[in-house]
């Protein structure tokens, strides 16, 4: 699980690019281009924030699943690799392995 989810579904995004608009929802995401992407990722924001205040805790994981997977179509989009996030993030924690696994895979 974990950063392997990320890693897979970043490869069916890249794959996603030489897809017919028709054929798949990031395909026509895609065609459509980075303000709808964009316009996607501030839906799924105020929808995340909106089940925090309800307090949904399913409904916030959900949210959050969204938000997480259009960030991902943006970083896709922006030719970039979910791991660079992830290093970045670990370079901020201090967590050592990943840092070195991002600086390998680019
Ligand atoms: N993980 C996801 C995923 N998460 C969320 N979504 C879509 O994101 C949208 C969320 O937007 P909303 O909640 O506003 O729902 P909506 O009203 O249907 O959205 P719109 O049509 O208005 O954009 C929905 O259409 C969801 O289907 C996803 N669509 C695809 N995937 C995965 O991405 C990969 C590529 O998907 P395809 O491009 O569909 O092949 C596959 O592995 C899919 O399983």
């Amino acid at each position: 699980m974990n950063d392997n989810v990320l890693a897979q579904l970043a490869e069916v995004l890249e794959s996603r690019k030489q897809a017919e608009p028709d054929s798949s929802y990031v395909a026509k995401l895609y065609a459509k281009g980075l303000d709808a992407i964009l316009k996607k990722i501030g839906e799924e924001a105020t929808e995340t924030v909106m089940a925090a205040k309800d307090g949904e805790k399913d409904k916030i994981v959900y949210e959050i699943a969204d938000l997480w997977f259009h960030t991902l179509v943006l970083l896709a989009q922006q030719n970039l690799h979910p791991d660079a996030v992830l290093a970045e993030l670990a370079r901020r924690s201090g967590v050592s392995g990943l840092v070195e696994k991002a600086s390998r895979t680019h």
